[in-house]
């Protein structure tokens, strides 16, 4: 039986009972705290409120262009509190997963990254060894010598046994050939993430699965994602804060990944907001790809509840 979603925006006495259901809020954050840069209005006072019910909150972000720290340092100028170890971005579940899953071996234990200083950062932290990512020497055009190096595989680093994909700002031609030669010749291709688009100044951009899905189409084969709606996330998290996961709910702005995470995950309920890539025409539609147990229009629609 589908329960329909219970709709909380303007229901003080709904609002009260939904927040005294759960005792942890795992929190999305691009589409739900903020667009972009812009942090959304009254969503510093909504988590202060749910503290001082004596809530948890954790944030579980996909977006890796940024590690644990950099999200803190970005939520402190926001002026929202919060500590490195509350924050779960994909770039650190991507590099926990090489590091502790997947124990790539000398001499392939080299990763050729497809994205931002997030991903290097968390890759550090796990002692990954990585190219390519930041490096200034991918970004520019194609050489002739480049087409002859890396079809005959000498411009390749030997060591590279894994390809990671993430939201990169600057792709190009040169980066895509290397990740496909190094695919081509056996690399474990691997993503951060997979979502289609990226929410921000209140529209939408490419998002990490832009730069993925290219390999994706010359491998014939998806990338293993790391972020939500895997659920490699889910145990990271409960591993560390012991979730009760009936006591658990996530807030998520998007079906495929927060909404699907929550619900494969078991967790007790999932709020949807409407300020980032869904919306209530989508989880209706017949082919949602999950439907939300409630949902508001913004986040700081649970401020009704009584203080
Ligand atoms: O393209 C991306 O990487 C994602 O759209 C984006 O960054 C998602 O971040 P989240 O909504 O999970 O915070
Ligand atoms: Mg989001």
């Amino acid at each position: 039986m589908i329960l329909q979603p219970k709709y909380l925006t303007g229901d003080p006495a709904a609002i009260n009972d939904f927040i005294d259901r759960f005792d942890v809020f795992l929190f999305d954050c691009d589409g739900v705290l903020w667009s972009g840069d812009h942090l959304f209005e009254g969503v510093v006072e909504t988590l202060e409120l749910l503290r001082s019910k004596g809530k948890k909150t954790i944030f579980v972000t996909n977006n890796s262009s940024k590690s644990r720290p950099q999200y803190q340092e970005k939520f402190t100028a926001l002026g929202i509190p919060s500590h490195v170890d509350e924050i779960f971005g994909s770039s650190y579940s991507a590099a926990i997963y090489i590091s502790r899953i997947l124990k790539l071996e000398p001499p392939k234990n080299k990763v050729f990254v497809l994205g931002e200083v997030g991903i290097e950062n968390e890759l550090r932290g796990e002692n990954v060894p990585f190219v390519g990512g930041t490096d200034p020497a991918y970004r520019r055009d194609m050489t002739p010598e480049d087409w002859t190096g890396l079809a005959d595989g000498s411009l390749l680093d030997p060591e590279v046994g894994c390809v990671l994909t993430g939201l990169d700002l600057h792709i190009n031609y040169l980066k895509l050939a290397h990740a496909y030669q190094y695919l081509r010749r056996g690399a474990v291709f691997l993503a951060t993430n997979t979502d289609a688009t990226f929410p921000a100044n209140h529209s939408f951009f490419p998002g990490a699965g832009s730069m993925s899905t290219p390999l994706a189409n010359m491998m014939g084969t998806k990338p293993v994602a790391l972020g939500k709606p895997s659920q490699a996330m889910m145990d990271a998290i409960e591993g560390k804060f012991q979730l009760d996961r009936a006591r658990t709910c996530m807030v998520g702005d998007r079906l495929d990944t927060d909404i699907k995470f929550g619900i494969e995950g078991r967790l007790g309920g999932t709020l949807a907001v409407q300020t980032g890539v869904n919306k209530k025409s989508d989880w209706e539609a017949e082919d949602a790809a999950a439907v939300p147990a409630y949902f508001v229009d913004k986040l700081s629609d649970l401020r009704a509840a009584a203080e």
